[in-house]
């Protein structure tokens, strides 16, 4: 059997397959506001003193690894059937360590917490996440001294990126001299946690290292004209990179003796959330297109060579099974629909029934960025949306025009994520992409990946993997409407004109 882990904005789940039986033995999720209400976080996160601040708890994430953990054995799993682990991190968050991480994690006390014993070794109690943008200043002096935007790009597939962990770690060692001289260690979520399981600090894998403005595309190692554009002594600080298929080593004892794992399961580099999530999809060689609808709303694909976006809003990401993916990602995603339902005090299925209704040539499409976009960059909108309609409307013909630069869209869309459980918002997408949408037997398409690679990386094969574990969901068929599709076609080039006049300068 085998276990994947995927910890992101909102929760930390475990998905666990059995290979021989073909099927998905258990799923459990632990979310992070409502049932780690100590760490006082709103959906995840938790904002900071100065704007655009966004930062979520290393320490939350270990209480809800034990919690989760705890939870699968008192419900009866018999975790020692588990051959191998891997995860997936909502990516480019960054953790920093002091030196006192590599001892902690050998010698971790099965009799107390993961939270308690490593505590002590965060040189910095929190860490700034994926929803942060306040790097402005930080972006603008990394790509001065790379000698233009274009060259971060041409490097590292992305222009610098107010979310990614350079500009992040930029800002920590500009604002706080002494804690960034006390950091041994920089991890991402993904590798903080797979060193945790491994009992020892292991590598950033190529999938996540992609989304950090720092290791260079082509040759998959740390880029030193960006390390040294980013922070003074950075490469000393850095895990080493590799393959997303490296096995990093054997669970660590702290976890055979206290959930009774064999001590002969073997860990697997985890990579970032949306990195697995295109393995969970099957659609880690080209041809599929995913959108996945969580806290953020992201659009991949898998590419056999790195193109980038002229608008430099698309990034380049490492694909798991080898070359690359290509992935635009939008702020204003499922907390926008969670907002409006609130507001208007529906359920989910009264949403759903709103999302359904069809739109009409006199549908007025909202600028739906109740928070400041990224994709494209922009402030917060004048004006909010105040039915379901426009705001889908705004949120997928937004989406439509932002990906153009990656080519054609295939005759079929796979979409995964928690608001992809809502049948009208995959009625949108087929309408406004004009493309059958599909969705697959889970939507814990990152938890999947990450188990398949886990089987991947000892030997299975990811065509008999994806055969048992990615085949789309029976009757879940979404057709576009001819009427509807017309309609969107009208409304499309109109929307984007009013869009852009509301776009911010690029940092
Ligand atoms: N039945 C539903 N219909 C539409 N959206 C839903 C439904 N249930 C949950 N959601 C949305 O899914 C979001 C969580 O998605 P998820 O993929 O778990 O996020 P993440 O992986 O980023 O933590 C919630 O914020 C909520 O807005
Ligand atoms: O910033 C990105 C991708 O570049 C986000 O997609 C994060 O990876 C967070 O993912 P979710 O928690 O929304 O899945």
């Amino acid at each position: 059997m085998l276990l994947g882990l995927d910890c992101s904005t909102q929760s930390l789940s475990a998905l666990i397959l059995d290979t021989q039986a073909g099927t998905i033995v258990t799923q459990s999720s632990v979310n992070f506001e409502a049932n780690l209400p100590q760490h006082q976080t709103t959906s995840g996160f938790v904002r900071g003193d100065h704007d655009g601040e966004v930062f979520s708890s290393p320490l939350m994430w270990l209480d809800a690894l034990d919690l989760l953990l705890s939870r699968l054995v008192d419900e009866g799993m018999d975790l020692s059937q588990i051959t191998a682990i891997s995860g997936s991190g909502q990516q480019h968050a960054t953790v920093y360590l002091n030196s006192t991480f590599s001892d902690t994690l050998a010698a971790l006390d099965p009799q107390s917490d993961l939270s308690s014993q490593l505590a002590p070794c965060l040189s910095r109690s929190l860490s700034p996440i994926w929803m942060d943008s306040s790097t402005s200043e930080e972006c603008a002096e990394i790509a001065a001294a790379m000698g233009g935007d274009e060259e971060m790009g041409r490097r590292t597939g992305s222009t610098t990126t107010q979310r990614f962990s350079g500009p992040q770690i930029r800002r920590f060692f500009k604002q706080s001299p002494d804690a960034w001289a006390a950091t041994d260690r920089i991890h991402l979520t993904s590798s903080f946690l797979a060193s945790v399981l491994a009992g020892k600090s292991v590598a950033i894998d190529h999938g996540d290292g992609a989304g950090m403005n720092l290791m260079n595309l082509r040759s998959g190692e740390w880029d030193e004209t960006a390390l040294a554009a980013t922070a003074p002594g950075l490469a000393e600080k850095l895990p080493p990179l590799a393959a997303s298929s490296t096995v990093a080593g054997t669970l660590a004892n702290y976890f055979v003796e206290k959930y009774h794992f064999s001590p002969k399961a073997k860990v697997i580099l985890w990579s970032g959330d949306n990195p697995c999530s295109l393995v969970g999809m099957g659609a880690a060689s080209p041809g599929k297109m995913v959108i996945s609808l969580g806290t953020s709303y992201t659009l991949f694909a898998a590419m056999d060579q790195p193109r980038t976006d002229p608008d430099g809003y698309g990034h380049v990401f490492g694909n798991p099974c080898g070359n690359f993916m290509s992935l635009i990602c939008f702020h204003n995603g499922a907390l926008c629909s969670e907002r409006l339902k609130n507001s208007l005090g529906l359920s989910w299925e009264e949403f759903d029934q709103h999302a359904s209704v069809p739109p009409t040539a006199d549908s007025q499409p909202s600028l739906p960025f109740f928070e400041a976009e990224i994709t494209p960059l922009a402030p917060a909108a004048p004006q909010d949306a105040t039915t379901i309609r426009s705001l889908l409307d705004g949120q997928f013909l937004n989406m439509l025009a932002r990906s153009q630069w990656m080519g054609t869209v295939p005759n079929s869309i796979y979409v995964t994520g928690g608001t992809s459980q809502s049948h009208g918002v995959c009625q949108t997408i087929a309408n406004i992409f004009n493309a059958n949408v599909q969705r697959m037997e889970t939507n814990a398409s990152a938890a999947l990946g990450a188990a398949m690679r886990a089987g991947h990386a000892p030997g299975y094969s990811l065509e008999a993997l994806e055969a048992s574990f990615t085949q789309p969901m029976q009757d879940s068929l979404v057709t576009p409407d001819a009427n509807a599709v017309a309609i969107y076609q009208r409304m499309a080039p109109r929307f984007d004109a009013t869009l852009k006049q509301h776009l911010s300068t690029p940092t």
